[in-house]
């Protein structure tokens, strides 16, 4: 499958108060093709809980499950994994969760980061922030040149993240963004069915070029 499209990142926050799942159900009917459960808590059993009914929900849409952060959880459950340059070896979750699992890994603004992800064997490469993000203010700055310069030297999908919105996100797209990972410009709403517009606006980006 080629990844291409909306990347949609869960926010503990946002998500609170029973919104998780219909607020991930909405993004994904709205046409998400890739989900990440972000979830900097401890509680173990609440994590695999929430993680399980995600898969669920994305097996019955068609999209792809990814963990952040924890590539045990990932292999519980036969899920993909992201990991930043904190959290475990690219290399060791590809031998963990197997060849065909989705690995990604964050390579902030730097192409040598990046390239060093390429031959851990990643599946995807994530770049940001590009724009002020309200979920991680203090991430480093990326600019869109680099998306470009990826995109041309790497044949692996390029993801783009920080601060995404409907409005900005043509440009990522248009440098060479194959994915645009968003959290507050999709789940910062007063419901479901507002998650649903937007997702839509974000996937229809894709069916424009
Ligand atoms: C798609 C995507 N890109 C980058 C990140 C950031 O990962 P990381 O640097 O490990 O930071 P945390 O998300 O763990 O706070 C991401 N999660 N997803
Ligand atoms: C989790 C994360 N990582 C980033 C990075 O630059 O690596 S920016 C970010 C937050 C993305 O959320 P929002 O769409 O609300 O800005
Ligand atoms: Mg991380």
């Amino acid at each position: 499958m080629k990844l291409r499209g909306l990347y949609a990142i869960t926010d503990s926050q946002l998500l609170a108060d029973g919104r998780l799942l219909p607020y991930v159900e909405a993004a994904l009917k709205g046409g998400a093709r890739l989900l990440q459960y972000r979830d900097k808590s401890s509680d173990e059993s609440r994590r695999l809980r929430e993680a399980e009914s995600l898969r669920e929900l994305c097996e019955r849409h068609g999209a792809q499950l990814i963990i952040n952060d924890d590539a045990e959880l990932a292999a519980r459950l036969g899920v993909g994994v992201h990991l930043g340059q904190t959290d475990g070896s690219i290399s060791a979750a590809r031998a963990l969760l197997g060849r065909n699992a989705l690995v990604g890994g964050t390579c902030h603004a730097s192409l040598d980061l990046a390239a060093q992800a390429v031959q851990e064997g990643a599946s995807y490469i994530a770049f940001g922030r590009f724009f002020n993000s309200q979920t991680k203010p203090g991430a480093p700055a990326a600019t869109v040149e680099l998306l470009e310069q990826a995109s041309a030297r790497f044949n692996l999908p390029v993801v783009a993240i920080g601060g995404v919105t409907v409005e900005n996100a043509p440009e990522l797209i248009g440098r060479g963004a194959d994915l645009i990972a968003v959290i507050h410009a999709l789940f910062a709403a007063d419901s479901a069915a507002e998650v649903e517009r937007r997702a839509h606006a974000f996937s229809a980006l894709f069916q424009a070029d």
